[in-house]
């Protein structure tokens, strides 16, 4: 450098395309280029030595050289045309001691070119605005609920009454019941059905992300989160829903989060210091016996009652045989749309097969099963041949049946759960209960289960006749 001579310095800087402007750590000017100083018409020798924001209209180069963060190819107006500016920290020794800025005089017909792309982008930006909003709203009504038998009438039109209020729901029941369905339906005929519906399925997100997920984060608030951070799910649902599907599975750290964030209706992003405050309804699902988990302490019983305001119990299929032929006849016509035929049904066979199954995964068990047989058809008859392997099987399907039939008989009778009514009553469930699992201990055998109950055969038989125990 030292064989450059001034003349040459302004020489070689008046033929770059940028012009150039240098302030010290107070954002005082020490250097600004001759066609720059032309182009806000000052000369070097009035504009050296004075503050920066005095000199250049919008200049952030004092901020620069304070917060030592550069800032890239920044729009910034002045004298009527829009410059593009670039602003880096000088730093010396490790400290900032100024900083540098350049800025752009684009040419008109650059700056055209500028503009349409800006134009494209913000067309381009409200579009996927649209969609996502699209996206976020919820997509099913109660019209999309199917089913006739009358647990699930029953349970469809507590729905409807329920979603009127703003009260949490708990939704529970097996996998694959309508959990979800039913969130939507809840939702979309609220007063916040025209706000968004956001579900979260909290077995699906890492513990660590959870609560960035659910309530955002802050502006470099961890290493790779995004610049300028990011809203969470609970603001992305302002005045709408959020729905916590699988809420049995978030860990007991962010269950205290989230009762915190319901009861102050507020939530703090990670990594901030302020309080955001929060406008949603919460509906959450869970396949597993949340009651049983409280009990034993991995869900928290604050949340639980919280969540519990209202409570939906969705009941399985294997306990609602009548609805398999409605839910079919649906599923069938949505799967032809998707696979291009036309007429599909059921054998009857088949749909005596399907009464017959115990559906452990439920209605999405049904739509695979459907989905699968439509795919291997010949004709547009579903016969035997094109269900699964397992569903073929039936001698290993009825040992199933059975087996979860007692799972659910013994699980019938939650002692903390007896309900309060004539002692008489809970006394003659309690003891029903007891015959039939001794019967199953017994594999059938009645004297062995009078004897092991301790009474006599006559009153074993007159007691499993009582109880209508076969
Ligand atoms: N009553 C119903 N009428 C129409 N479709 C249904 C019904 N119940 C369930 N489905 C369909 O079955 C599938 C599973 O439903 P959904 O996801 O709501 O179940 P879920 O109980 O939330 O399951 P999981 O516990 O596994 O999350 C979906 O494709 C849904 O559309």
């Amino acid at each position: 450098m030292k064989m450059l001579s001034r003349e040459w310095l302004e020489e070689i800087i008046s033929l770059l395309n940028e012009r150039i402007v240098v302030v010290n750590q107070e954002g005082i000017v020490m250097y600004m280029d001759k066609a720059y100083c032309d182009f806000i018409n000052t000369t070097m020798e009035e504009v050296i030595g004075k503050p920066v924001q005095d000199v250049i209209e919008n200049t952030r180069m004092h901020i620069v050289a304070k917060t030592g963060k550069e800032e890239i190819q920044d729009f910034q107006p002045i004298n009527g045309s829009v410059m593009v500016a670039s602003r880096f920290p000088i730093v010396i020794d490790g400290e900032i001691v100024g900083a540098v800025g350049t800025v752009n005089f684009p040419d008109p017909e650059d700056l055209r070119g500028f503009k349409n792309n800006i134009q494209q982008l913000v067309n381009d930006l409200s579009y996927y605005r649209s969609e996502v909003e699209k996206e976020l709203k919820s997509k099913y009504t109660f019209d999309d609920l199917v089913g006739d038998s009358p647990s699930f009438k029953k349970i469809k039109e507590f729905a409807k009454v329920i979603s009127g209020s703003d009260s949490s729901v708990l939704i529970t029941g097996e996998s694959g019941t309508g959990k979800e369905l039913f969130a939507n339906a809840i939702h979309n005929s609220s007063l916040r059905g025209h706000h968004p519906f956001v579900p979260i399925n909290c077995a699906s997100i890492p513990e660590e992300l959870l609560e960035s997920e659910l309530f955002g984060y802050e502006d470099g608030a961890f290493t790779g989160a995004k610049k300028g951070g990011k809203k969470g799910l609970f603001e992305v649902a302002k005045n709408g829903t959020v729905f916590l599907d699988e809420i049995g599975d978030m860990p007991l750290s962010m269950q205290s989060k989230l009762l915190r964030a319901l009861q102050e209706r507020e939530i703090q992003p990670v990594g901030g210091q302020k309080t955001v405050p929060i406008d949603v309804r919460i509906i959450a699902a869970t396949h597993q016996d949340i009651q049983k988990m409280v009990e034993e302490g991995t869900f928290r019983k604050d949340l639980y009652y919280r969540l519990n305001v209202i409570q939906l119990e969705i009941p399985s299929l294997r306990n609602r045989k009548e609805d398999i032929k409605i839910l079919s006849e649906m599923l069938l016509k949505k799967l032809e749309k998707k696979f291009y035929r036309k007429g599909v049904m059921l054998s009857p066979e088949v749909l005596e097969r399907f009464k017959q199954h115990s559906w452990p995964g439920n209605v999405r068990e049904l739509e695979n099963v459907l989905e699968r047989a439509i795919n291997v058809l010949d004709d547009h008859i579903i016969k035997w041949n094109d269900l699964p392997l397992y569903l073929r099987e039936l001698k290993k399907e009825e040992e199933n049946v059975h087996q979860q039939e007692t799972h659910v008989k013994r699980d019938e009778i939650n002692l903390s759960l007896l309900p309060i009514q004539p002692l008489k009553d809970t006394v003659a469930m309690v003891e029903k209960q007891t015959i039939i699992n001794t019967l199953e201990f017994t594999r059938g055998s009645k004297l062995k289960a009078a004897q092991l109950l301790g009474i006599g055969k006559t009153s074993f038989y007159d007691k499993c006749k009582a109880y209508g125990i076969k």
